[in-house]
């Protein structure tokens, strides 16, 4: 019988060669790498020359593990060598001329630059493998989280669009009218959604989401002393157009922000609908800050002249100490609380389109 040489095509990866050999049903394969760095294969099978015992040596250009990875298919023998090191070859053989039974296997063939590319993407497949295992490992309440969170969401959602879709049609019917009685027809809705709002100042506390603990607490504390101190306790107050316009600037911000957070609970985003919730805020803000302001401003008169909430204090010193005093300190709180915040947003809106900027790139 003849020893013949069989077709050998290879390919590289900067830790592996791949060789593929020409030769189906091989059988009694003898492969392996000597000291000296070179492949011996040696196998029955049929090849280019029909059924007859192959065989061919290749010494390579440089260390090879000795390890070698192989599998006979009924139309080729594959074979894996891992390199000694992670490196780019320019040919796989020391000799430089090529041998004549050797070609590239173009299935399997990359240039050095692509194979850094497949690299570097298998890399990037392992680390995010690894964070969502181990996030999933370190939090085996996050789809609880998730849950109460976008519920959460989803309630205050529903009550804004409730309380903004009311305010626009009573608008759009009665005209400056409705402005009257905003508090009558809404006020109950606005209890409800600002109280489950003290959520998000415990949200950030138990380290379900990222938001600073002062803004939320700045935020939600500076709307329930307008919603329940000034709207809530004082009568007078409640047929006010400030309220009006109070209600309309608070809902319009929230009817984006929380479908913005629903979506954030299921890994999703709607490009428009952050720009929104990072954007809106710009002119809302000041706005209602504006509209408290007022209100704080307008209530001044009614507490002196009630005396609700007055602290008492001796005859000596008047009889007691209008509320009002306290209401002009949290007139220049609240324009502190809304460089605070502001800035916190700022910060915020660049972190997102910043980082989105990143990924685009
Ligand atoms: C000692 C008492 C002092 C009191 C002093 C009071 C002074 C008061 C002065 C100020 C008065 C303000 C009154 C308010 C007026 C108005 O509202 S006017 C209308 C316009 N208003 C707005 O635009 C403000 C809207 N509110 C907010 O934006 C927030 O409440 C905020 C706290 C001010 C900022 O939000 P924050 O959460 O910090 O930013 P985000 O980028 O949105 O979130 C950070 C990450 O956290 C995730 N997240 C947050 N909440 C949730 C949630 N509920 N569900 C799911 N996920 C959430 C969010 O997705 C972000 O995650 P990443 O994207 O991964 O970063």
């Amino acid at each position: 019988m003849q020893i013949l040489t069989p077709h050998v095509y290879w390919a590289q990866r900067h830790s592996e060669i791949f060789l593929r050999v020409d030769l189906s049903d091989a059988k009694d394969l003898d492969i392996s790498v000597q000291e000296n760095n070179t492949l011996q294969f040696k196998a029955q099978g049929h090849g280019a020359k029909g059924d007859n015992e192959y065989k061919f040596s290749l010494e390579f250009r440089e260390p090879v593990r000795t390890e070698i990875n192989h599998k006979s298919t009924q139309r080729q023998v594959d074979i894996k060598i891992r390199k000694q090191e992670e490196r780019w070859w320019d040919r796989l053989t020391l000799q430089e001329k090529k041998p004549l039974f050797l070609a590239p296997d173009f299935d399997r063939w990359l240039d050095e630059s692509d194979a850094e590319m497949e690299l570097q993407a298998k890399e990037e497949e392992k680390i995010n493998k690894i964070s969502v295992e181990s996030r999933v490992r370190k939090d085996p309440y996050l789809g609880l989280k998730r849950g109460y969170l976008f519920m959460y969401n989803l309630v205050q959602f529903l009550g804004f669009s409730w309380i903004f879709v009311n305010m626009t049609v009573r608008l759009f019917i009665l005209g400056q009218d409705s402005f009257y009685d905003t508090f009558h027809t809404t006020a109950d809705m606005m209890y409800f959604c600002q109280m489950m709002a003290v959520l998000e100042v415990i949200n950030p506390l138990l380290g379900l989401v990222k938001t600073g603990f002062f803004p939320a607490m700045i935020q939600v504390a500076g709307r329930n002393v307008i919603l329940f101190v000034i709207f809530g306790s004082l009568e007078e107050m409640q047929n006010k157009p400030v309220v009006f316009f109070v209600f309309y600037l608070w809902s319009t911000i929230e009817i984006f922000r929380y479908p913005f957070y629903m979506l954030a609970c299921i890994s999703t985003e709607w490009k428009l609908l952050t720009w929104l919730r990072y954007s809106l805020w710009i002119p809302l803000y000041p706005l209602g800050v504006l509209a408290e302001a007022v209100a704080v401003i307008q209530s001044l008169v009614i507490f002196d002249e009630t005396r609700m909430f007055s602290v008492p204090l001796p005859a000596l010193l008047g009889g007691s100490l209008s509320f009002s005093y306290t209401l002009q300190i949290y007139l220049v709180l609240m324009f502190l609380g809304l460089f605070i915040n502001f800035r916190h947003l700022y910060k915020q809106r660049r972190r997102r389109f910043r980082s989105r900027k990143r990924k685009v790139q």
